[in-house]
C-alpha cells in the first residue's frame, strides 16, 4: 500500500495534519511554521519597512493589540475525555452562506503592499478552502476583479461609508451585481487612528495611490472629480478620497438608508458595547462583529474578547454574533466560539501568509486554523460547534 494510502487517525479539517507528516515521510516540511504567531517575525523580513510597519502596526502604544491577545490567555478549556469523538463537523451557515469552519477572512485594505496579487490571491484562496472573504472597500483590486477572482467561492463586502451618499448606492449596487451576499458595515474606523508606526514613517498606502481602486474605477466617484482618473487629475482625485473616505456625523438612524439599499444581510463591525449591539438588533441589523479592529483604533481600549460576553448576552439571539481582534490559534477559535460567538473573522495571520508566500500562504493559515480547531475540539470531548460553551472554560 503506498505511504499516501495509509490509515490516518483523524480526517475532515485536520487532514491537513496527516498530509504535513506524510510528507515528512519524504523529508519535506511545511513551507511556512505551523505556528501561525511565528509569521509576523518572518514577514517583517520579507516585507518593506513600511508595508510592514502598516499591518503589524496598532493604535498608540499598542496595549489594545497586547490586551486582545492577554485576554484569551485568561481563558483556560477544561478536556473531557471518553466522549466518542469519532465523528466531528464544524461547519456552520452564517447569514446564509455554508462554510466548512466557524471561520471567515477578515476585510483588509490596501493588500498589494503584501503582494503584488494582493486581494485576488486571497479570492482564489478563499475560493480554494471555501472560506468566505470579506472584501474590504479599500482594496487594491476593484470590487468586480476580485469577485472574478473568486469564482464560485463565498464573498462578502465590507463597506467603509463614505460621506457622498450616491458613492455609498454605488458600491451596495457593484457588490451586489458582483455576487457579494452579505455585507458588514465598518463604524468604528470613519478616519484612522493614532499610529505611531506609520506616522514616524510618515505613511499613508492611500496618498500613494493604494488602497482606492473601488474609488476610482467608480463612475460616481469619477462624476464628482470631473472625468475618468488621469494623470492630471491623480492628486485631485487622492485629495477627494481624503474629504469622503469616512463619515464621522452618521447616526443609528442612518441605518435605515442602509436597509434601504442593500436586501441582504447586514453585520455591523466594530461594536464592543452591549447597548450598541442593542441598539444594532433594534435597528433590525442581522448580525455584529465584536471587534476593536484588531487594536488598531482605540488604544487603552476594552480587548475584544472581554467585550464578547456582554454583547452576546445584550443580542440575546436576535441577531447573529461573530467575532475578531487576536485570533492567532485554533484555541483561540475555540475560546470566542465557547463566548459565544457563532464564528470568528481573522485577519493579520493571513495578511502575513499572503506576504510571505501569495496564494499557497493564506491557504496554509487558513488549514492551519481550521485542522487546530478540530484537533482541539477532539482532544477536550466536544464534536460539534454546538459542543463550543462557557462550561468549557475557567479562568486562568
Ligand atoms: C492591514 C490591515 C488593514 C485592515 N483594513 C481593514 C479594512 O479595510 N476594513 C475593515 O473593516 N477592517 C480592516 N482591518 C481590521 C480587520 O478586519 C480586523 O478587524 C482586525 O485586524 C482583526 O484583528 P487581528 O488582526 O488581530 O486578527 C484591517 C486590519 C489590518 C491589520
Ligand atoms: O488600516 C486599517 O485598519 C483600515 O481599516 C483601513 C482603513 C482605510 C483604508 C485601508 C485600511
Amino acid at each position: 500500500m503506498p505511504m499516501s494510502q495509509v490509515e490516518v487517525p483523524l480526517s475532515g479539517l485536520a487532514d491537513f495534519q496527516n498530509s504535513i507528516y506524510l510528507q515528512g515521510l519524504g523529508d519535506v516540511v511545511p513551507a511556512l511554521p505551523t505556528d501561525l504567531t511565528k509569521l509576523e517575525g518572518l514577514a517583517e523580513r520579507a516585507l518593506s519597512a513600511q508595508a510592514f510597519g502598516y499591518v503589524a502596526g496598532s493604535a498608540g502604544s499598542e496595549s489594545t493589540a497586547r490586551a486582545n491577545r492577554a485576554a484569551f490567555d485568561k481563558w483556560r478549556i477544561v478536556p473531557r475525555m471518553l466522549r466518542d469523538v469519532a465523528e466531528r463537523d464544524l461547519s456552520v451557515e452564517v447569514l446564509g452562506t455554508a462554510m466548512p469552519s466557524p471561520l471567515l477572512l477578515a476585510p483588509i485594505g490596501v493588500q498589494s503592499i503584501f503582494h503584488p496579487d494582493g486581494e485576488l490571491a486571497v479570492a482564489r484562496a478563499a475560493a480554494a478552502e471555501k472560506v468566505p472573504m470579506v472584501l474590504s472597500t479599500a482594496s487594491s483590486y476593484s470590487i468586480e476583479d476580485v469577485a472574478e477572482a473568486n469564482g464560485d467561492g463565498p464573498r462578502w463586502y465590507q463597506l467603509y461609508w463614505p460621506k457622498d451618499r450616491d458613492l455609498a448606492v454605488s458600491f451596495l449596487e457593484r457588490a451586489k451585481a458582483a455576487g457579494y451576499t452579505a455585507l458588514v458595515v465598518t463604524l468604528d474606523t470613519f478616519t484612522l487612528a493614532w499610529r505611531p508606526r506609520d506616522l514616524d514613517q510618515a505613511y499613508l498606502p492611500f496618498l500613494r495611490g493604494i488602497g482606492v481602486a473601488n474609488y476610482f474605477s467608480d463612475p460616481v466617484f469619477q462624476k464628482a472629480v470631473g472625468g475618468p482618473i488621469t494623470k492630471e487629475n491623480r492628486d485631485m482625485a487622492i485629495l477627494h478620497w481624503v474629504a469622503n473616505f469616512g463619515n464621522p456625523s452618521l447616526t443609528w438612524d442612518d441605518l435605515i438608508f442602509l436597509r434601504d439599499h442593500w436586501d441582504g444581510p447586514i453585520a455591523l463591525k466594530g461594536i464592543q458595547h452591549p447597548d450598541d449591539a442593542r441598539q444594532a438588533v433594534d435597528a433590525g441589523m442581522d448580525a455584529v462583529i465584536v471587534s476593536n479592529h484588531g487594536g488598531r483604533q482605540v488604544d487603552g481600549a476594552i480587548a475584544s474578547l472581554d467585550a464578547l460576553p456582554g454583547v452576546v448576552e445584550a443580542v440575546h439571539d436576535q441577531a447573529t454574533v461573530l467575532f475578531d481582534s487576536g485570533i492567532r490559534t485554533g484555541a483561540d477559535i475555540a475560546k470566542a466560539l465557547a463566548l459565544g460567538a457563532k464564528a470568528v473573522l481573522v485577519a493579520r495571520p493571513y495578511a502575513y501568509g499572503l506576504g510571505l508566500a501569495g496564494q499557497a500562504g493564506v491557504q496554509h493559515v487558513v488549514r492551519c486554523l481550521q485542522a487546530e480547531l478540530e484537533l482541539t475540539m477532539t482532544l477536550s470531548g466536544i464534536k460539534s460547534l454546538d459542543g463550543l460553551n462557557p462550561d468549557i472554560l475557567v479562568r486562568a
